[in-house]
């Protein structure tokens, strides 16, 4: 069946657990911590479709989720609730993204197409063109962690257009590169264009944004404030930019702090319960809106966090393993102790060889 759309985001929130240290996240994990942790939601609720063959631009202020939702689209990071449908390879560019730092840049290359699913052959194959365009020299037998993150990006860029993706996620990649390597990836970016290919673009850049994108989604502190036509959308922005560079220090904190506060405090309950009612106001005559709006929610979600059931399993789990450790060296047998418990706190017992019981 045809679809109209080639990426769907509907209801995707992304919720961060703010500990503190590891241990914090291993009690918390195991459920013994008593402490609440604080919450983040990065993102409250993002519904957004994007076409095939179109050019996205993703724009906001710093933290305002940008990289969230793209990571969440290339499948490096899940979604905390909603619906990611994706139809098609995607790959990902951003500084260094993917790249290992202990590898070096030819085994990174390697490794990355490897992991889009070329074949060996098919790497070798192409290993000219993509060590020709990034175009990094002798660094490309030095590990990733010594390069500078203009070279990092020129590298990602080159394997990620040359493993042929159908979708193209570059968040921020350009804004690290020199003139000349900035044009060659404008260009390369034009020809994905015109090859029909689907291509989300992150960046701070609005005449970036103005010259390739199709459409733009503006996303503001976790929230789409406004998705259309580039031009409209950018005009909105850059009012908004203005608006907040007139405010002196301390309204600019109290602006950030406030709306800060409110991805702290984001309910998603009750924002389930608002979609819920939204649906039911479209649609009165659909039925079990509510169990099918938690489907859409949770249904296609992998937890984070282990469920009641999980957690009850891994302490039923945890128990019997200690248990079988202590009967072994108790030098009980398991069916001893099974039948009388108290055995395990008594000394073991014995038949020596003349048949006496020994204690
Ligand atoms: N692993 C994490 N743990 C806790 N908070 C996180 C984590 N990753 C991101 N965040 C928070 O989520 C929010 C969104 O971050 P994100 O990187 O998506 O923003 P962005 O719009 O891409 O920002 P920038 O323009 O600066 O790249 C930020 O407030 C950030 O601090």
């Amino acid at each position: 069946m045809a679809t109209d759309y080639k990426i769907k985001v509907q209801n995707v929130t992304k919720e961060y657990d703010l500990f503190k240290t590891q241990s914090e996240k291993l009690r918390a994990f195991f459920a013994i911590n008593q402490k609440p942790v604080p919450h983040f939601w990065s993102l409250m609720g993002i519904s957004l479709d994007i076409k095939p063959g179109e050019t996205l631009g993703l724009i906001g202020v710093n933290g305002s989720g940008k990289s969230t939702l793209s990571n969440i689209i290339s499948g490096i990071i899940p979604q905390t609730t909603g619906v990611v449908d994706v139809r098609g390879d995607t790959s990902i560019i951003a500084i260094g993204a993917g790249l290992r730092g202990n590898l070096s840049g030819l085994e990174n290359i390697r490794l990355k197409a490897l992991m889009q699913g070329l074949t060996n052959e098919e790497i070798d194959q192409l290993m000219d063109d993509i060590v020709s365009f990034a175009d990094i020299g002798d660094f490309l037998y030095q590990p990733v962690k010594s390069y500078s993150s203009g070279m990092k990006s020129r590298l990602g860029f080159s394997i990620a257009v040359h493993v042929n993706p159908d979708i193209l996620i570059i968040d921020e990649a350009l804004s690290v590169g020199d003139d000349t390597f900035y044009q060659k990836c404008v260009d390369k970016i034009s020809e994905f264009k015109a090859e029909g290919k689907t291509i989300i673009f992150v960046s701070h850049s609005l005449k970036q944004i103005e010259m390739l994108c199709d459409r733009v989604a503006w996303i503001h502190y976790g929230t789409l404030k406004e998705v259309g036509e580039t031009a409209p959308i950018v005009k909105d922005y850059r009012a908004f930019v203005k608006w907040f560079k007139g405010l002196d220090k301390k309204q600019k904190k109290q602006f950030q702090r406030k709306m800060k506060e409110a991805q702290k405090a984001f309910d998603i309950d009750a924002y389930q319960a608002s979609v819920v009612e939204e649906r039911q106001k479209q649609s009165p005559d659909e039925k079990n809106v509510a169990a099918k709006v938690k489907k859409d929610f949770y249904g296609s979600v992998i937890s984070e966090k282990m469920s009641l059931r999980s957690r009850i399993l891994t302490w039923v789990v945890l128990l019997a393993f200690v248990m079988v450790c202590w009967v072994n060296i108790s030098g009980h047998s398991l069916t001893e102790v099974l039948s009388d418990p108290t055995s395990l706190v008594q000394p073991t017992s014995h038949v020596d060889k003349t048949g006496s019981l020994n204690k």
